[in-house]
């Protein structure tokens, strides 16, 4: 048998990228001879085999048909006789269809390095479509590698629409999905994932809450860029800028959905769009079996974000019941992340990305000063249950009074 490095780690060499896994593929085995090597089936049907001791992800060498509709309808021919250029061509981008020999030799059949150097995400062949995912997957890769200037080549993008068409990414499983979404969204440029995603047409079949919002005008006295579709890219931008987390990342993409349901007679005020966008963006956070955090954070950062803009504004009760909504007094984590996501709300705007957002400190320092009211002076007192629940509001709301009264200052 001869086993090769495939996939990212030759691709990640070759750009002079730190290569965080490796692949290899193996050609002329048969499973038994694998066994007996020790390496360990990660499945009954699937011809992919553990390392040992490394435990890296060692595949046959294959070829697949496609039998059926969705990712549940792969045959795999795997066999001794398949070869290395007949395994490379059915992967998904010339970049990724490179292999390394054990002698360092590079195998390169299909011009991954003429593409690297041209900066191209272009596909093998027309096996590219035996796999819907592959659409988000190279719109992932656009968001990884655009700050090296990598962009899909046209033909890809001729091929990733027709899948769109399709309607073969509704067959996607959302485990499949959100997997390649929340690494997109992690990347340098996750704006560039979700314009990828429109250019092929796939943002209006896989997210059409949000496809919706381009074409949607905002006031440009607080909106220069007007776009609301363009806005949501630019806080996306920021939220890069800023290594915001995922949950961040997840409630800015959603945050403005409800832009998308104005009345066109409205337009460009938008009032209300946040009450009207939270069951939008339920519906999309449950499609997608987003995490927990990342749905609540959404909701929360839907409803709420005006009141953050405008919170140097707010009358003290306001501003407790804000607070009262994140729970802020148990969950202080999750209001901080949204204070970080309003920030970059109003950041992603053309012109006013490096503008002053006091609303952030005041915001945190509002939560620090309910935060510090102490309970056990109104149990000493002989508070209990409701009532004990009513006096805490009511010290909380004086200490907000008291901390808005000292200029925002604890
Ligand atoms: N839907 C897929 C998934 C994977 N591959 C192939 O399998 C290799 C390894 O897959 P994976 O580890 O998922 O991606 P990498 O390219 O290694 O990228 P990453 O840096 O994200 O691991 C890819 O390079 C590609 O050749 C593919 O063709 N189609
Ligand atoms: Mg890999």
């Amino acid at each position: 048998m001869q086993i090769y490095r495939v996939g990212g780690a030759v691709r990640d060499r070759l750009l002079g990228r730190e290569a965080t896994e490796n692949d290899w593929v193996v050609v002329g085995a048969t499973p038994e001879e694998m066994q007996a090597q020790g390496f360990r089936p990660v499945g009954a049907d699937f011809p992919v085999f553990l390392h040992p001791q490394s435990g890296e992800e060692y595949a046959l060498a294959r070829t697949e048909r496609k039998s059926g509709r969705g990712y549940g309808g792969f045959t795999f021919h795997a066999s001794p006789d398949v070869t290395l250029e007949q395994d490379l061509i059915r992967r998904d981008l010339t970049v990724n269809a490179m292999a390394e020999d054990g002698q360092g030799g590079l195998i390169d059949p299909y011009g991954g390095q003429r593409d690297l150097q041209a900066r191209l995400l272009r596909h093998v062949s027309p096996a590219f479509a035996e796999d819907p995912l592959r659409v988000l997957r190279v719109a992932r890769f656009a968001a990884r590698y655009a700050p090296l200037g990598f962009t899909v080549a046209e033909e890809t993008l001729e091929l990733m629409r027709q899948i769109a068409e399709s309607g073969e990414l509704d067959a996607l499983t959302p485990e499949r999905s959100w997997k390649e979404i929340s690494r997109a969204l992690m990347e340098p440029r996750p704006d560039q994932f979700i314009q990828v995603l429109r250019d092929c047409g796939a943002l209006a079949a896989w997210l059409p809450e949000l496809d919706k919002l381009f074409g949607v005008p905002q006031p440009a006295k607080h909106h220069p860029e007007v776009d609301a579709g363009a806005h949501v890219l630019a806080v996306l931008r920021q939220c890069a800028e800023h290594d915001q987390p995922l949950t961040v990342r997840w409630a800015c993409l959603l945050h403005d959905l409800g832009k998308g349901l104005t009345p066109e007679e409205d337009w460009p005020q938008h009032i209300a769009h946040e009450k009207r966008g939270l069951k939008l963006i339920k519906a999309v956070n449950e499609r997608c079996k987003a995490p927990r955090d990342c749905q609540e954070l959404a909701l929360l950062v839907g409803e709420y974000h005006t009141h953050a803009h405008r919170a140097l504004e707010l009358r003290a009760t306001t501003l407790l019941e804000l607070l009262q909504s994140f729970d802020v007094y148990r969950r202080p984590q999750r209001f901080e992340e949204f204070v970080s996501a309003c920030e970059m709300d109003a950041r992603g705007r053309a012109g006013l990305e490096q503008r002053d957002y006091p609303q952030a400190a005041y915001l945190l320092g509002a939560a620090a000063a309910a935060r510090a009211v102490a309970v056990q002076p109104l149990l000493e007192k002989g508070f209990k249950g409701a009532e004990l629940g009513e006096a805490l509001k009511g010290e909380r709301l004086k200490a907000l009074k008291a901390y808005k009264e000292g200029g925002g200052k604890a």
